[in-house]
């Protein structure tokens, strides 16, 4: 039986003020027994997050992350650095950063390789559009999302890899997939981790994202390959992002 993981992608929201009163909101309800989490948030928060979660049980990341080194590259922020602010996670091909950053796959690909290489660990995110879906190629999108992904860090790394299943007509629009049609592509998704690395597939955590709120949730996590969640606007309400902990 896999744990559950619950992850907040904060997004480009948050100040210094209301991250601390929503991370100590969080970290007054979060009991030992809960799921784990964490959040990724904007750089410029991560050392704000150390401060705040280092020794506490919730674990802290980012939402990108640059193909290279540090070096001459203006604006972007590597693995390392990360690193050095105790991220454990960072999220590399979120929907938002292929479609307004035109971010493909293989640059994703490039992303997670660097992230492992640095000891972080990737939340790879995968999902169709509505008219891929419509048109019935959800399973060929998510699968070239995810081919080039393990075509680039090999067999060898998938124990280390936290994949995301997010369609994209879910996010921020409050429809949210039916458990059934997320664990469908869960488990094709799990069913390609196999026949790269067949014994490590059964240990990859699997999140869902998508209009995920603590009343969907239970049923979503009761799935058999949805293994949590990567949860947008209900993770800024620390009620709501604890409830989502509780439902996993
Ligand atoms: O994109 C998401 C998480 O990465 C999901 O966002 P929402 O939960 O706001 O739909």
């Amino acid at each position: 039986m896999r744990p559950k993981l619950v992850v907040g992608n904060w997004k480009m929201n948050g100040s210094r003020a209301a991250n601390a009163q929503l991370l100590q909101g969080i970290l007054a309800g979060l009991t030992e027994a809960g799921a784990a989490s964490a959040v990724c948030v904007p750089a410029p928060y991560l050392f704000q997050c150390e401060q705040l979660l280092a020794g506490s049980s919730m674990a802290w990341g980012a939402q990108d992350v640059a193909t290279e080194p540090c070096g001459a590259f203006t604006g972007e922020v590597c693995s390392s650095m990360l690193q050095d602010f105790g991220c454990r996670y960072v999220i590399v091909g979120h929907s938002e950063r292929r479609a307004y950053h035109g971010e493909s796959n293989a640059l994703v690909a490039s992303k997670a390789k660097a992230a492992l290489d640095a000891g972080l660990t990737p939340i790879v995110c995968v999902g169709e559009a509505l008219e891929q879906r419509e048109a019935g190629a959800t399973q060929d999108v998510v699968g070239a999302q995810l081919d080039a992904v393990l075509e680039a860090v090999g067999a060898d790394a998938v124990p280390k890899l936290v994949l995301a299943y997010e369609p994209v007509w879910a996010i921020g629009t409050g429809k949210t997939a039916t458990p059934a049609m997320a664990q469908e592509v869960h488990a094709f998704l799990r069913e390609k981790l196999r026949n790269c690395n067949a014994e490590a597939a059964e240990s990859v955590q699997i999140l869902y994202g998508g209009s995920m709120k603590p009343e969907n949730a239970g049923d979503l996590m009761a799935q058999p390959d949805i293994d949590g969640g990567l949860i947008g606007g209900a993770a800024l309400k620390s009620s709501d992002f604890l409830g989502i902990i509780r439902a996993a």
